[in-house]
């Protein structure tokens, strides 16, 4: 079963269309990332995912279940974090815990309390209001793991985090992965989507430009420099070749084939020099996001 789908998932405000028709699925047990320039769509799509706020059309379902009609029985399998992290200023870290055990009927709530208070370096004497951002967040992190969730949503979940903590939240991450959970993990870092994501959809204005595999045995495109007093690269154009820029004596393409068809194509070129290397992920969302539209 799928872990989560979107179908046709449309979200008007007014003349702005915050979403535009989207389709996603996501697998069960798959890290999902969900990367995409401000004010592209990936808040509203939580939002809908999280019945916070109603789609103008389209379903969202996880785990079968209607993400409207079905949200107070999704609410028991969804751990998530939101991007600013909003609880009543006067209640204390321990307190919002013990919420969150009573709800999920967490049996050990003692325990799994004491170690990840001690994971996430929190005081749970300390009211909201006394606390930074990155310990506000911290809370919202503990608050959706403590509870074994099949389904994380994370909305930039590392806004705000040491790097020591960014580290401690991936290896949390990778544990519950490993027992089953699905991970949503909306973020900006691109580091993160690169080593810690199955897949990847990139969205831009309440789009889906496209949904990459990240796992190993995908094989990436190449960024192919050459360098030649006379380099002809017309024939390599036609043969659906990009160039990425060029100068009097150096041509820099981009090439998604086999390798072995590379090297054959460059045989038949007068070059002085080639360097070939994988198109990285930072290569990719630009060429994604510059301009206003995909560039293949
Ligand atoms: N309550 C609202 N009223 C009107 N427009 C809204 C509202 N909430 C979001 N939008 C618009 O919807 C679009 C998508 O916003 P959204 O917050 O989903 O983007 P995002 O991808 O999460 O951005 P960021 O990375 O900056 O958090 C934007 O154009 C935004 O201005």
């Amino acid at each position: 079963m799928e872990a989560i789908v979107i179908e046709g998932l449309t979200k008007k405000y007014k003349k702005n269309v915050a979403l535009d028709n989207i389709n996603l699925t996501v697998g069960q047990g798959e890290i999902f990332g969900f990367i995409g320039p401000n004010g592209a769509g990936k808040s509203t799509t939580i939002k809908c995912l999280l019945d916070f706020i109603k789609p103008t059309k389209g379903i969202a379902e996880i785990y079968g279940l209607d993400a409207q009609k079905d949200s107070e029985s999704l609410k028991r399998i969804i751990g998530y974090v939101p991007s600013d992290v909003h609880y009543y200023n006067n209640v204390t870290v321990e307190e919002i815990l013990k919420m969150t055990g009573k709800f999920h009927g967490i049996h050990n709530l003692k325990e799994m309390m004491a170690y990840y208070v001690e994971r996430f370096e929190l005081e749970p004497k300390k009211k909201m209001k006394e606390l930074s951002l990155g310990n506000r967040k911290k809370v919202a992190i503990v608050n959706s793991l403590i509870f074994d969730p099949e389904v994380l949503i994370l909305d930039e979940p590392t806004s705000g985090l040491d790097p020591l903590m960014q580290h401690r939240l991936f290896e949390e991450l990778s544990y519950h992965h490993d027992e089953g959970t699905t991970i949503f993990l909306s973020t900006h870092n691109l580091h993160e989507v690169e080593s810690f994501c199955t897949r990847t959809a990139f969205i831009r204005s309440g789009k889906i430009l496209s949904v990459e595999e990240m796992e190993t045995g995908h094989t990436p495109a190449k960024v192919v420099k050459l360098t030649g007093a006379a380099l002809q690269v017309e024939a390599l154009q036609a043969k659906g070749y990009r160039v990425l820029s060029r100068t009097d004596t150096d041509v820099s393409l981009l090439y998604q084939d086999s390798v072995k068809q590379l090297l054959t194509d460059l045989s038949f070129l007068e070059i002085d020099d080639v360097e070939i290397r994988n198109q990285n992920l930072e290569e990719k969302f630009l060429s994604l996001y510059d301009g206003g539209e995909l560039h293949e």
